[in-house]
């Protein structure tokens, strides 16, 4: 994935203005896949972050997977993500087990009003072990902190959890559009350093950078 000559899908400001960028063919987007039980708020969390809206009322289930695009901007370099949307549902897992291997990230979600999908990460993170790449980029997200009356899920139990498997975490709400931004930029920085690898450039740490922005957001001070 290391570029030679940047495209349209991964090319600088600067590089755009001095030279026409070659077409996308040679760059395809990066795979990043939406994980998690029916109804935790993937394909909300996706339209949040793809169209600024929040889905209200009533719950369609996706069927089997869904995709969109976005193009972010990191660091003043475009950076294409092809956002996958599996379906939670349990009869819709061999099509998901499809796409892991193909995917460069995995934001992984559970529902903070849904003490169920929480305990069921563990058997998610198992599935992820066996199907994706072992290099794959994985984050932990808790959605839906807008619900603050229904939430059985507490912060310090998503963050131990995330700690215990080495994963970054933050919450958001697709609602309110808390983090969603946050947590596509970071996988989308994570993406750009590790293709382009530039040699004057300090390594970016995923985990430093999560923490110190979701501080910096001012979500979860006690
Ligand atoms: N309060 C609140 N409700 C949410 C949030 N995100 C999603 N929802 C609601 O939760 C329900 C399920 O959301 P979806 O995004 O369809 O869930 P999903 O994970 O894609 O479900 P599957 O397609 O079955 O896997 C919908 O009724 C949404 O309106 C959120 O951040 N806050």
């Amino acid at each position: 994935l290391t570029p030679s000559s940047p495209c349209a899908c991964l090319a600088s400001d600067s590089d755009l203005l001095l030279a026409p960028a070659p077409p996308c063919p040679s760059r395809p987007p990066f795979p990043v896949m939406l994980v998690g039980d029916s109804g935790v708020g993937k394909t909300c969390l996706l339209v949040r972050f793809k169209d600024g809206a929040f889905l209200a009322g009533s719950f369609i289930s996706t069927v089997g997977i869904d995709f969109r695009n976005k193009v972010l901007t990191v660091d003043g370099v475009k950076v294409k993500l092809q956002i996958w949307d599996t379906a939670g549902q349990e009869r819709f897992r061999s099509v998901t087990h499809a796409y892991y291997r193909d995917a460069h990230a995995l934001l992984l979600l559970y529902d903070v009003t849904n003490k169920a999908s929480f305990d069921n990460i563990q058997a998610w993170l198992t599935e992820i072990h066996e199907y994706a790449q072992r290099d794959v980029v994985l984050m932990l997200l808790g959605n839906k902190v807008d619900s603050a009356q229904d939430r059985v899920v507490k912060r310090e139990d998503g963050e131990k959890l995330a700690k215990e498997y080495g994963v970054p975490f933050m919450e958001t709400s697709a609602k309110s559009g808390l983090n969603v931004e946050l947590a596509f930029t970071a996988i989308a920085k994570e993406l750009k350093h590790r293709s382009m690898k530039l040699p004057n450039e300090p390594k970016f740490k995923l985990h430093d950078y999560v923490k110190k922005e979701v501080r910096g957001s001012g979500c979860c001070r006690s």
